[in-house]
């Protein structure tokens, strides 16, 4: 049948007359707000429109059309990229089904709908599917919706599903036969489980998008391969050229048609059910030796939908031709698909490429829409955000754009948010990933820190004194360093040390009767909070009697020990930990938030500032420009493909002490099983020539604070091709964002090392040998003794019997020497020093590791003991055997009791410093120890000679 065009209508309007809606395979803001859209509806020419990821990323990627809109959502909410597309794009589609309602009255329901994609990253996840399908139903709410959902064998459960729950259902991306009859069964199951439960058949409209030309693009490609090698059947093969496309459709359709014969639908026909029509779609022509409108003009048929690209509907409007094509020429058609088979044209193998490539194609369009609108909402919010700047040598950029396309294309961002363990070693690390959710966490709670700030500000506290180690103590340092005494607030000190001189020093810095006491352990079993707890306890008990508990506030794990003897003692307040995260990615959850809130840190601007960081290192942000993977990624492939591991922190001095959690975060998470990234925190910059290739520079820059001299040695560096990453931080309080983009960059890098970053093996060994040592004295009132293979005035020399003959000499400095010459290109020197921690021993290190530093152009690292033994000390003794320590030890002017314990802090200290030996030793690094006889201060100065001879 030719229907003849009604006077004063077109080829599009008068496909009505075959039964046939054309819709609009297109959707943009302007188009739909200008009326173009209605214009269209309203003349009849389409009856409904589509939409998918692609449509979306043409429309979002390009122009400002969205800006209003983005602008407006961001300035009250805080909205990963992925929460924002779908704002908008929801927009589109409700803004589109308005228009479109009249038509869905008419038809009572039959047309005038528009479709919404699923993400097609849940395109292989049934339980995702049906979950996105029912949200995006929820939150568009307009009866002419349809959801599509992609046909592959993972998402046909979750048809039936979604059309049990009386939701309309496109199903798109159906290549074959076969695929469509499994989308025919899922969709009468679907209806029948719904009538079974009663439910409306009448408004449940479905359709089935069946890929047209797609089809022909790989058997033609196939065909014109064989003609070219000159194939025996070349002429047949070109007889089949733009054919192979239709005659699947009408395959299809032929199919449909029988259907509509059986009982089975007839009986839900019956009840009220709407047929599921086919719907042609990519039925834009490719080759542009075809007509335009071929595949409209050879698909009319009743009960079918063609959904248009703008340029063929309007071809097809100037010079379609509407005539029932698709029930003609059948046999034809089945010649055809017969015709295509003997030749070998292996259609199950290119419809299954399609649909295998169509998921891919759709995910890489989403992938780059959501790229677009995440690089649209950096640049909207401005300075509300950190921003990452790199400057990277070519071999370096290359490796990380490499990386970062294995991560996109592989979705390891989005496995890394499910929390799925592969993602690393298959280990434990999904249980240590709830850092992920804790900023949301504690905002929905932030009232209760709210309400202990102010507690805490009412009584009235001078002091603030947190005791705790390594992920307990090092965030709330830099919030202390960073953000300094808040009006009304006591002063934040962070003790992490058993060196007796610093217990000291801090016990003069207070007034127990005026300091809240926090003490800071996620086991609840470390050795050195619960002496310091001790310690301090019993000060209190002896100013405040029974109202010292009052005084006491202790953050640890439920059910640890501290716990229940915070109970006991009635401590004023306990804070629970989550026993899903790990010390080091503690700092935005509990461990950080208590001493913030007591130390006056406006806790929900500092929270809502790090959600910032944590929805654009969300899922939904590409590996590109996700702040955390791009960071992450460049640190994992420069450490494992370019030998630049030693991650060389720089930092404009206000925010300097951010550098001491970074090292621990990274050298703890990444330094194990031989592998692992050396963090250099604090080393004051030189020139490019202080540099060797093993480095990768980040500098933290605080804008409004920056120092031009380091921005000049920056750009020095940068000239001389070392690798930097400038991140500018607009305010202090952006630190909350860097410490969550650390947590994701770090994760990251791990993944790309090949290790569990969640893990610490090498920390419990010093603390076992440590334990071996005290119990030791417990028994014998004294140390094991050990004997100096060197003495020279103060300075008493120890180390294994291996290290000692590679460095025995005559002099101090000789000894040194031997030990410094051992240093190669690509290692590290680390100074680790068991002695009190002040101004004066803090600028001996740093005079001392830059002396080193520019005489062997090494990168040199710093720590003080028992400090960096929960930070850096695990890649110490668990990374690359890389490192050249020399341990600083002393004799103690003072010691200080333990209560309740027979030993002291100076032995404890003394302890951990010989069990960390013990662990370099055993691990074969090269380690010496030279300890100080009598006064520090002496002592010191005849080291720093005996270097300045060695280098
Ligand atoms: O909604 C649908 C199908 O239901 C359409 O948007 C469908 O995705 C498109 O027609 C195709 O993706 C276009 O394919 P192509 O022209 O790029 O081959
Ligand atoms: O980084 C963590 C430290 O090793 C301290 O552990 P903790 O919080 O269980 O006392």
């Amino acid at each position: 049948m030719t229907a003849s065009v009604p006077t004063g209508s077109n080829p599009l309007q008068a496909l009505a007359t075959v039964h046939q809606s054309p819709w609009l395979d297109f959707i943009r803001r302007a188009f739909v707000e200008d009326g173009s859209l209605a214009q269209l509806v309203q003349s009849g020419d389409i009856r409904g429109v589509t939409s998918n990821p692609a449509i979306f990323e043409k429309a979002m990627g390009e122009g400002t059309e969205y800006d209003p809109q983005m602008r407006d959502i961001l300035a009250h909410e805080t909205l990963s990229p992925g929460a924002l597309y779908e704002r908008l794009a929801v927009t589109d589609i409700q803004a589109a089904a308005r228009v479109l309602a009249p038509v869905y009255e008419q038809t009572k329901g039959r047309d005038g709908f528009v479709s919404l994609e699923v993400s097609p990253y849940l395109a292989r996840d049934e339980a995702g599917t049906a979950h996105e399908a029912a949200r995006l139903w929820a939150d568009v709410n307009a009866p002419n919706l349809m959801i599509k959902i992609p046909a592959t064998p993972q998402s046909i459960p979750a048809i039936r599903q979604t059309i049990a729950a009386g939701i309309n259902v496109n199903v798109t991306l159906i290549f074959s036969l076969a695929a469509y009859r499994d989308v025919v069964e899922a969709w009468l199951s679907g209806l029948e489980d719904l009538k079974a439960r009663g439910g409306d058949l009448s408004r449940v409209a479905s359709v089935a998008s069946f890929f047209v030309s797609r089809i022909d693009g790989k058997i033609d490609a196939a065909i014109d391969r064989r003609i070219n090698a000159g194939d025996k059947d070349a002429r047949s093969l070109r007889d089949l050229r733009g054919k192979v496309a239709i005659a699947n459709a009408k395959m299809a359709y032929a199919y449909w048609q029988e259907i509509m014969q059986t009982p089975r639908w007839k009986a839900l026909e019956d009840a009220g059910a709407q047929t599921q029509r086919l719907l042609w779609a990519s039925t834009g022509t490719k080759d542009k030796t075809y007509s335009d409108v071929l595949y409209v003009d050879t698909l009319i048929g009743p009960q079918t939908v063609n959904t248009l690209p703008p340029a063929t509907l309007d071809a097809f409007r100037d010079h379609g031709t509407v005539s029932e094509t698709l029930t003609k020429g059948v046999a034809e058609a089945r010649a055809v698909m017969d015709s295509a088979e003997r030749l070998g044209l292996d259609l199950n193998t290119v419809t299954t490429t399609l649909l295998n490539d169509g998921v891919s194609a759709f995910e890489d369009a989403f992938d780059a829409l959501l790229g677009s609108v995440a690089a649209k909402q950096i640049a909207l919010m401005g300075t509300k955000l950190t921003t990452l700047k790199t400057s990277l040598p070519s071999d370096l950029q290359s490796a990380l754009d490499a990386g970062l396309e294995d991560w996109r294309k592989a979705g390891t961002i989005r496995r890394l948010w499910r929390k799925d363990a592969a993602v690393w070693t298959s280990q434990s690390e999904a249980d240590w990933v709830n850092w992920l959710d804790v900023v949301d966490e504690r905002l929905a709670h932030v009232e209760e820190l709210e309400a202990f700030q102010a507690e805490v500000r009412a009584r009235g506290f001078q002091q603030v004194l947190l005791m705790g180690m390594g992920g307990s103590s090092m965030g709330p340092e830099v919030l202390a360093m960073t953000f300094g005494k808040h009006e009304g607030f006591g002063h934040l000190y962070v003790l992490d040390s058993t060196d007796p001189q610093q217990v000291a020093a801090f016990e003069r810095k207070i007034d127990p009767a005026h300091t809240l006491f926090i003490v800071a352990s996620k086991s609840g079993t470390t050795l050195e909070p619960n002496i310091m707890l001790a310690y301090f306890h019993d000060l209190a008990k002896r100013a405040l009697k029974d109202k010292a508990g009052a005084h006491f506030v202790a953050i640890t794990d439920p059910g640890s020990k501290l716990e229940a003897l915070a109970k006991e003692e009635g401590f004023w307040k306990i804070f629970a930990g989550d026993p899903k995260i790990g010390g080091r990615y503690s700092i935005l959850s509990n461990f950080g938030l208590v001493p913030a809130a007591a130390a006056g840190v406006p806790v929900r601007l500092f929270l809502e500032d790090a959600l910032r960081g944590v929805r654009l290192c969300d899922a939904s942000v590409p590996p590109a420009l996700n702040p955390g993977v791009q960071l992450g990624a460049l640190m994992g492939v420069a450490a494992t493909q370019l030998g630049r591991d030693k991650l060389s922190i720089i930092a404009t001095p206000q925010i300097a002490d951010f550098g001491a959690w970074l090292e621990q975060l990274v050298a703890e998470s990444t330094g194990k099983h031989g592998k692992g990234i050396i963090p250099i925190d604090n080393e004051t910059l030189g020139g490019p020539n202080r540099y060797g290739h093993d480095r990768l520079f980040v500098y933290l820059r605080l804008s409004t604070e920056h120092r031009h001299e380091q921005d000049e040695a920056i750009a020095t560096l940068i000239a001389a091709g070392q690798p930097v990453v400038t991140i500018n931080l607009h305010s202090k309080r952006q630190i909350a964002q860097e410490f969550f983009r650390w947590e994701v960059a770090t994760a990251v890098a791990g993944a790309f090392l090949g290790i569990d970053p969640f893990d610490q093996p090498d920390v419990e060994s010093t603390k076992v040998e440590t334990r071996k040592l005290t119990e030791a004295y417990e028994k014998t009132g004294a140390l094991p003794a050990q004997t100096p293979f060197a003495e020279f005035g103060p300075l008493a020399f120890f180390t294994d019997p291996d290290n000692a003959a590679a460095v025995k000499a005559e002099s101090a400095s000789a000894i040194l020497k031997a030990h410094f010459d051992r240093v190669q290109p690509g290692d590290y020197v680390a100074l680790l020093a068991f002695i009190e921690r002040n101004r004066e021993t803090a600028e001996w290190l740093q005079h001392t590791r830059l002396h080193v530093r520019n005489a062997k152009t090494i990168a040199t690292s710093t720590g003080f003991g028992p400090r960096f033994l929960h930070s850096t000390g695990q890649a110490y003794k668990g990374g690359p055997n890389t490192g050249v320590f020399l341990q600083i030890t002393a004799d103690n002017a003072r010691d200080l009791p333990v209560p309740g314990t027979s030993y002291t802090f100076g032995v404890v200290e003394s302890a951990q410093a010989r069990g960390d030996f013990d662990v370099l030793s055993e691990r074969k690094r090269r380690a010496l120890r030279v300890h100080i006889r009598g006064d520090l201060k002496q002592g010191l100065a005849a080291l720093a000679a005996a270097l300045h001879d060695a280098l």
